[in-house]
């Protein structure tokens, strides 16, 4: 005791507990970096994640990715146990249905509901095929039949919109195309849009609420500590979006949380998740959500994938509407041979009015080029999306990555590869992908297919997304003349693991048929 006593107040504690930490901190930083010493890259990063955590706070992750790749190589070292690859060939042999990698920590931040695993968030690989199967059916549109019809009525309004209100003026489309998709998702999904493009105003701060949503997530998707932080129930309670909110994302949760439990109304035994099966008006309408209760999904289950529905699939294509429509604008030629592509379409009578159909759309080799590119130079989802390696390592195109080592993609790396794109992969050139060779093309496809993930990770929604894109370009470029409102004012334009812009000011005018 008299010991311990003295040990207590010894006038060298601190210094000894300073120096035991500092002790600490050195082998641990010799221990990470002898790990996977194999891979170059910055040199804090491969003693500590503290260096992405500081990219990430000056809103540079992506772009200190890109850096790090081109001038390490690829893969390159990024984190003491992680590693990251402009390479679309690595990706999909690891995401391929019989791979034995797994999803690493990364997915515990797609993880927002406490109770329940989504289909995004979970690491147990059984559960996560278990939900695709019984999802995809729904996504893809094989089992149901409203993703086009409920898409249309969407695209009707925001065309009437920018006619009755914004023609001849300034209108962001940061904005309005977030309002939008966010429309077409809450349509698609339980057959009721929230309303904003009716609207046209930012009902409950989405907007806002949003961006400082991403900046958390991607700080909590790279870091332990953070999901720690954010995940406790004390911070929960303070600060996570709740459905009792009034403002932010809060609502948008309550709505899908109620539209869930008016399809299980029926059924009082359903509610909080316990395997029950719905009542009958869910099960017959042919929507997601009828589609999910129809496949024996319960109601707490089917409120975390509406959720997760909306967010992700919100932030991507909003992004791309954004992005893909600025670059068209800023390249007169490419925005007049697309026009052009567009109109003789129209009038050989092969794109029905008010929307062209899907099928039509993509019949228009053009605007396939256009969107493909635009996606290409602003992968929408460019977080780590890491996986783990197997037990034992792997070995893929002769690079071996030892057990536990975490491997993410640079997706903008990947699509900006001269090797693969040529010297101006840099520049938005939609008439590369027309011009191709087929052995070209099917390399340009596969790599910026990537984007969406692939094999058993592939994106849920891309068939969504696609819908959402051909027909709104087409109906963007068939109904107006459009111009950059104020081209030397420039944009608002950063990332956090999904490109946020602000401040897009167009101005449309109406075309003469
Ligand atoms: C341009 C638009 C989009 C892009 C680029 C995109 C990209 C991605 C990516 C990269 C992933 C993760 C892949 C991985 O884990 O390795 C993903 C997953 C997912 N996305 Fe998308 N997405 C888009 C639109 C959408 C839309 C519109 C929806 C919903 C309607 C959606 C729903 C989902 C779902 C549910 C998952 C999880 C799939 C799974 O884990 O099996 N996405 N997406």
């Amino acid at each position: 005791m008299a010991t311990l006593l003295g040990l207590l107040t010894s006038p060298r504690l601190i210094p000894g507990l300073a120096a035991l930490l500092v002790l600490y901190l050195v082998v641990g930083a010799v221990v990470n970096y002898r790990k996977l010493r194999q891979f170059k890259g910055p040199p804090l990063a491969a003693v500590s994640r503290i260096y992405i955590f500081w990219q990430s706070v000056r809103h540079r992750f992506h772009i200190s990715e890109y850096e790090a790749l081109q001038k390490y190589g690829s893969p390159c070292r990024f984190g003491p146990n992680l590693v990251i690859t402009d390479d679309a060939d690595i990706i999909r042999h690891i995401s391929a249905p019989r791979s034995a990698w797994s999803r690493a920590d990364w997915y515990d931040a797609m993880r927002h509901d406490p109770r329940q695993d989504s289909v995004f968030s979970t690491k147990d690989e059984k559960h996560h095929a278990d939900l695709r199967a019984k999802m995809i059916g729904a996504y893809i549109g094989r089992d149901i039949d409203t993703i086009e019809p409920e898409t249309d009525k969407i695209v009707v309004d925001f065309v009437n919109l920018i006619k009755t209100t914004y023609s001849g003026k300034a209108m962001d489309i940061s904005i309005t195309s977030q309002f939008f998709t966010l429309d077409v998702l809450s349509a698609v999904a339980f057959g009721q849009p929230f309303g904003y493009v009716k609207a046209n105003r930012d009902i409950y701060n989405y907007t806002q609420a949003s961006t400082a949503f991403l900046s958390a997530l991607e700080l909590a998707s790279n870091h332990a500590f953070v999901r720690w932080v954010f995940y406790s129930p004390l911070f929960r309670w303070l600060a996570a979006p709740k459905d009792s909110d009034e403002f932010g994302i809060g609502p948008i949760l309550r709505i899908a949380h109620d539209a869930v439990a008016e399809r299980f109304a029926g059924d009082q035994s359903s509610s909080g998740g316990g395997g029950a099966k719905a009542s009958v008006a869910g099960t017959t309408r042919r929507d997601m959500l009828g589609h999910m209760v129809g496949k024996g999904l319960n109601q707490l289950e089917c409120e975390v994938e509406a959720y997760v529905q909306i967010i992700g699939g919100a932030e991507s294509t909003t992004s791309t509407i954004r992005t893909t429509m600025y670059l068209l604008l800023s390249n007169p030629g490419v925005y007049a041979k697309l026009r052009a592509e567009i109109d003789a379409a129209v009038d050989r009578g092969d794109i029905s009015y008010p929307v062209v159909t899907y099928a039509q759309a993509r019949q228009l080799p053009y605007l396939q080029a256009c969107i493909w590119e635009g996606l290409r130079m602003y992968p929408p989802l460019f977080g780590l999306k890491s996986k783990l390696a197997p037990p034992g390592g792997d070995t893929i195109k002769g690079i071996y990555f030892p057990e536990g080592t975490e491997v993410g993609l640079c997706d903008a790396a990947m699509c900006r590869r001269k090797d693969i794109f040529g010297d101006d992969a840099d520049v938005f050139r939609p008439d590369r992908w027309v011009d191709a060779d087929p052995a070209t093309r099917a390399l340009y496809d596969r790599t910026v297919h990537t984007i969406f993930g692939a094999g058993r990770y592939e994106c849920l929604g891309k068939h969504i997304a696609m819908v959402e894109l051909h027909k709104v370009f087409v109906e963007l470029i068939r109904n107006f003349d459009w111009a950059i409102s104020n081209p030397l004012k420039g944009i608002v334009h950063y990332g956090h693991g999904v490109h946020v812009q602000k401040d897009m000011f167009l101005t449309a005018w109406p075309r003469q048929h």
